[in-house]
């Protein structure tokens, strides 16, 4: 036990706003986090390192993709990241060389290796979304985020683990493995995009998309010491994105540096067709201004508002964690931020309301795999019970109790109690965000309450599960951007395990979040986490 005077907790809750700075001046002291101990190397792009030795034909692009593939192979009887690896990896690298052999112009993304979780259509490949309904199924078209990466060059290695549509926080939900974190392999990577984490961690690609309902990009990209990033809802197109509860599922982004994540984000955004929701507005080059030297030398971030939600720094949460966020908050303070407390008083009304409005949009999404219209068929004598076999067999637990407290709460009697009353709920968070966010410019709080915990060990207590969600679901309830990044260790057993902060934006300024995210992992002298599993390949 810490005391309270060593406790950052303690201080920041007993210590009035103006007094933050101290805290967490204080609450850095206390931490073991920001000295990167184990396995960083310096905080590289490695989409920018990849291109340029393919443009000045130092390498070729058939040779990073095997020695991407190589990586994969060894690490994948392990991790158990992939359900499907691509065949046609090394065959579109060719293509690329024959661009450059040819001084043809390549996309943005040439050559890079990009991981995308189950449940985003690929054509070339099956889409199972984690679920034996969907077993075999391979879509007749690519989800636009995907099509905008091909066209710009990059090259789809594989499909990635997830829990069952999205629906869990662990990846054990998936039909088919469960996935190991590559800092400890007895801990879980988070979930549900916990495949397309683990990958990044692990290197068995450059970076990955993943899906965020309630914070499925940004817990495991906390667990796996990698860079996570929800963008704003509207700003990626979810055409092609197997839906789970459509008000609240982005497709975002996973990297090992913010400058990878940024270049990521820019090639799968903007407006489509197909998607009525997706928005209209320009797309920033959100990472140009990084390469320029002059960036971190002008003081770019004095001034910037940052606000620690106080409803966050809480009892339920490891003081280990606290720690790490505190020493970042600390570390953004030192940058020239102006950090202080700020409450967001319907906080904590997140959680239920969130797992209200997802199972009920989810029971009326879901009920698409019937065995006739979608989903694998089961035969039986009378149409009913083709249904109802169909979908017994198809859908996993968590799925079907999901379903269920869906359809209860959007039943005639209790509608007005749960689904009307969680309604009522998200438009105060959306409000309590807007006003926190007119008088900060970021709003930083923990990505999750615990580092990666072991496999099994919440698998049969679902509360306990959907508790470690309360810090990322409010944020899809109001819709906005959150980037998480590594910010420190905590020793495990036998390793340390990565710890992430999380950084939510206005809606649409992705850019802001980029940017601070940027200087904040400079700064820091490299925070590219590299696990024990792969860092021979990395030598700092
Ligand atoms: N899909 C998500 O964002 C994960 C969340 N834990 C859920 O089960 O709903």
């Amino acid at each position: 036990m810490l005391s309270s005077v060593q406790n950052p907790r303690f201080l920041l809750l007993h210590l009035p706003p103006k007094h933050l700075h101290f805290a967490t001046t204080k609450a850095i002291h206390t931490s073991q986090t920001l000295a990167l101990s184990p396995s960083t190397s310096p905080s590289v792009s490695q989409i920018l390192t990849l291109r340029h030795s393919l443009l000045s034909r130092r390498s070729t692009a058939v040779e990073l993709a095997e020695a991407y593939l190589a990586r994969l192979r060894r690490t994948e009887p392990q991790l158990k990241s992939f359900l499907h690896v691509s065949e046609n990896a090394l065959k579109e690298a060719a293509e690329i060389d024959r661009r450059i052999e040819r001084n043809e112009a390549v996309g943005p993304m040439a050559g890079v290796l990009v991981a995308v979780k189950d449940n985003i259509c690929t054509a070339d490949m099956p889409s199972t979304a984690g679920s034996r309904a969907l077993e075999g199924y391979r879509p007749p078209f690519d989800a636009t985020a995907v099509r905008k990466l091909r066209e710009s060059g990059a090259i789809v290695i594989g499909k990635t683990n997830l829990d069952e549509f999205g629906m869990g926080s662990t990846t054990e939900g998936s039909a088919y493995q469960v996935t190991a974190n590559p800092w400890d392999l007895s801990r879980v990577p988070g979930g549900s995009s916990g495949g397309s984490a683990a990958a990044v961690s692990a290197r068995q690609c450059v970076v990955s998309l993943g899906s965020d309902t309630g914070g499925s990009v940004r817990q495991p990209a906390s667990f796996c010491g990698v860079v996570g990033l929800k963008p704003t809802y509207g700003r990626v197109s979810r055409y092609g994105l197997v839906a789970y509860a459509s008000s609240l599922d982005v497709i975002g982004c996973f990297g090992s540096s913010v400058t990878d994540t940024g270049i990521l984000l820019h090639a799968i955004s903007g407006h489509d067709r197909f998607d009525a929701t997706s928005s209209k507005r320009q797309v920033p080059a959100f990472t140009s201004q990084f390469i320029s030297k002059d960036l971190l030398e002008s003081k770019p971030l004095k001034g910037l508002r940052v606000g620690i939600i106080r409803e966050t720094i809480d009892d339920g949460v490891d003081p280990d964690v606290i720690s790490s966020v505190c020493g970042a908050a600390c570390h953004l303070e030192a940058l020239g931020c102006i950090v202080t407390e700020v409450s967001l008083p319907s906080f904590s009304l997140g959680l239920p309301a969130y797992y209200i409005l997802a199972s009920s949009e989810s029971s009326s999404n879901l009920s698409r795999y019937d065995g006739v219209r979608y989903g694998n068929q089961v035969v039986a004598g009378e149409l009913n019970s083709l249904y109802g076999n169909s979908r017994a067999k198809g859908f996993g637990s968590e799925v079907k109790m999901r379903i269920l407290m869906g359809t209860y709460a959007l039943s005639a009697g209790y509608y007005d109690a749960y689904y009307k009353r969680a309604q009522q709920v998200r438009t105060l968070i959306q409000k309590s965000f807007k006003e926190a966010l007119d008088n900060n410019d970021v709003l930083i709080s923990p990505a999750a309450p615990s580092v990666a915990y072991k496999i099994g060990e919440k698998k049969n207590d679902p509360l306990a599960m959907y508790a470690g969600d309360i810090m990322t679901v409010n944020v899809n309830l109001a819709g906005l951007p959150a980037l998480v990044l590594p910010c420190g260790f905590v020793e495990g057993e036998s390793t340390s395990l990565p710890v992430g902060f999380q950084m939510i934006g206005a809606a649409f300024d992705e850019e802001k979040l980029l940017k601070v995210g940027h200087i904040f992992e400079q700064t820091l002298q490299g925070c590219n986490f590299v696990p024990p599993l792969v860092a021979d390949d990395f030598p700092c």
